[in-house]
């Protein structure tokens, strides 16, 4: 994935590998672990941490990992106990233990595994079914205390009985075809499943307001929704009423979609026959408070699991190489594959779009660097315009949210005055408002910049970067009014164009960068030489811009406008010296404020950017 795409370490060159904190109170499977500590990142395991703890141990790390157990609260995610924190990973599919708008408004990410462990929910579904119709779990307590009961025990079949499906998700769908294939008749409802795709799996979708005709007609009913506002307490007291009272219920979902008081006094006044119950609403279920989850997880018609759904080797590996390899995605400033908190974007679509967040953030940060430097408090208040032309253009992304938050992150990364915070797809936007930088996107096809791109396999583009000034103030630089960056990519490469009005010269952002504009006149790249070498700095290509025929913005063009200060230097040099051309250097070695200071000085040299990328 992205070696530079989202989230930076903290004024760190690109290049270094970093070295952040990650805290996993949960236990988690080994394959994950062994990936996390095969990093150069520092790795906690403390497979049984208190909430106590955790708010103790959480400020100095940088990336959390959890299972269900942990509670991510709003106080937990405050700035004063978790200001490192960038990432909450959840080894599973349910967030509800995690408060995710607490975390979006830090701009930490929230990510979680979910298709890891959805065979063994929709599996440890069907034991359930199967247990609670033949009396699985009694059976087996009576013989382990030496009673051989048979026509107590008595079950039912399962095949040709219809079972009720809430919420055809990912583990829903699963448990439907399972269930036809045990010959069970399946009824579904969920506002938001695909027709075809139920009917595909056997299943006769029940339509909006169908749950009064869905519970009175199955002889099954499990729910697979997430819990949710929406979906707390569900099926309560009216709708478990409605049901046979030969009916059996499921919930491998959440404590909390059955409204546990209501189960309990059906299973007791025998409204229903059974219920398979994984997940309470107290977990761990405290069985000395006779609480009603410890109720129902001891009552005789309940089959009683630990919140097992989860809980096979083969889901537990899963769940955890998929965080893993997130998290330390995340740590390099790469995308997750499924962060709970950010649009999806597919991996096949962050793979188009991963060369231009590389050269639209580093065309950002050129910009800050090179134009902004001496005024960065000046990024509020302009407006910033990227136009997309070629394969973009053509076949537009269904979101551009990682191209403009690489946009916002390439602006402020050189300097750090954005409270601290990182940016990233998730705040990107929010930052951007309370830094009063506005952004607007067009997309233009036009053939003439697809063949600027050659060689790109049609996977190419050009990114045109133009700032302006939203208001025009009272003594600002004409140069300041409009300010343009043009960037290309090519199948393998990233390259810039054309800076402010100078193009001819296609350079790699990457690295060391000194820019130099200068007069036009001979003599001037040796000078600059000569400085750089006394300082011991490695030269590792030099390219020459002139002036572009468009202008480009960049204060109108025409490159005989000097800046305060230059006519001073250049008096008694003739009319043809005022022309400009900017120098591009990649250097390697120490660069200091001398050196600029020196190349600042030299006959002809009008201003000197440093840019490091
Ligand atoms: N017990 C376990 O160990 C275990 C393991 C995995 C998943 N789970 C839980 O299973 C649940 C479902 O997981 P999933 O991966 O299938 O999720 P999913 O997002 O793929 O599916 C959830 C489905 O619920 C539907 N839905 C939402 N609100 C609804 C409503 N009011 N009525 C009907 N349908 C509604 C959605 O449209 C969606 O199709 C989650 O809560 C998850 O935490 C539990
Ligand atoms: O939502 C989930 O993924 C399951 O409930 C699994 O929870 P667990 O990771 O605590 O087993």
């Amino acid at each position: 994935m992205s070696p530079s795409a989202i989230t930076p370490p903290p004024s760190s060159p690109t290049t270094s590998s970093p070295t952040f904190k990650i805290l996993i109170p949960e236990p988690l499977s080994e394959e994950g672990l062994t990936l996390l500590r095969s990093s150069t990142h520092e790795v906690t395991y403390h497979p049984k941490t208190t909430p106590e703890t955790l708010a103790s141990l959480l400020p100095s790390y940088h990336a959390l990992i959890i299972r269900s157990e942990t509670k991510v609260t709003a106080s937990l995610l405050s700035p004063d106990i978790s200001p490192n924190l960038r990432v909450i990973a959840r080894a599973g599919v349910g967030v509800d233990n995690i408060n995710v708008e607490a975390a979006t408004k830090r701009g930490i990410i929230v990510v979680n595994s979910p298709h890891g462990n959805i065979a063994a929910a929709a599996e440890h579904t069907i034991a359930l079914l199967l247990a609670t119709a033949r009396n699985v779990g009694r059976a087996d307590a009576g013989m382990k205390t030496g009673k051989w009961e048979r026509s107590k025990l008595v079950g039912v079949e399962v095949g040709g009985k219809t079972l009720g499906i809430i919420g055809l998700g990912k583990v829903g769908m699963k448990v439907a075809r399972m269930a036809t294939g045990l010959g069970m008749k399946v009824l579904g409802l969920d506002p938001y499943a695909s027709p075809e795709i139920a009917r595909s799996a056997g299943v006769k979708l029940i339509g909006g307001g169908g749950m009064e005709e869905l519970l009175k007609e199955v002889d099954f009913l499990t729910v697979h929704t997430p819990l949710l506002a929406s979906t707390a307490d569900m099926i309560g007291e009216k709708e478990l009423r409605l049901m046979k009272r030969t009916a059996r219920v499921l919930n491998v979902a959440r404590g909390g979609v059955y409204n546990e008081a209501a189960l309990l006094k059906a299973l007791e006044e025998g409204w229903i026959a059974g219920a398979g119950i994984d997940v309470y609403t107290q977990e761990p279920v405290k069985f000395d408070e006779e609480s009603t989850a410890a109720r129902l997880a001891r009552h005789p018609k309940v089959v009683a699991t630990p919140h097992l759904g989860a809980s096979t080797v083969e889901a537990q590996e899963n769940v955890s190489m998929d965080v893993c390899t997130q998290v330390l995605e995340i740590l390099r400033g790469g995308m997750p594959t499924a962060a709970v908190n950010a649009p999806l974007i597919l991996p096949e679509e962050y793979r188009r779009l991963e060369p231009f967040v590389k050269l639209i953030e580093r065309m950002a940060s050129l910009y800050t660097q090179h134009f902004a430097r001496k005024k960065p408090n000046r990024l509020g208040g302009r407006r910033f315009e990227l136009t997309y032309h070629g394969a973009l253009a053509s076949v537009p992304p269904p979101s551009t949210r990682p191209l403009t938050a690489a946009l916002i992150k390439g602006l402020l990364s050189s300097i750090s005055s954005h409270a601290g915070r990182d940016v990233n797809i998730v705040n990107a936007s929010l930052i951007a408002r309370e830094r009063g930088i506005a952004i607007d996107e067009k997309f233009v096809r036009d053939n003439d910049t697809t063949t600027s791109t050659s060689g790109s396999g049609g996977e190419g583009g050009q990114v045109t970067l133009r700032s302006l000034l939203t208001s025009k103030e009272g003594n600002e630089d004409e140069q300041e009014q409009e300010q343009v960056i043009e960037g290309v990519v090519t199948s393998n490469d990233i390259f810039i164009s054309k800076l402010d009005r100078f193009a001819g010269a296609n350079f790699q952002p990457e690295g060391t960068l000194l820019v130099l504009r200068n007069y036009d006149r001979p003599g001037k790249i040796g000078g600059v030489g000569m400085v750089v070498g006394r300082h011991g700095i490695n030269i590792r290509f030099m390219q020459v811009a002139g002036l572009s025929n468009s202008g480009g913005g960049g204060g109108g063009g025409g490159g005989t406008k000097r800046r305060e200060g230059e006519e001073v230097r250049e008096k008694g040099k003739g009319e043809e010296d005022s022309k400009e051309a900017l120098m591009i250097l990649g250097v390697e070695g120490d660069v200091t404020e001398e050196v600029v200071r020196e190349l600042t000085s030299q006959e002809g040299i009008l201003d000197v950017s440093l840019v490091r990328l």
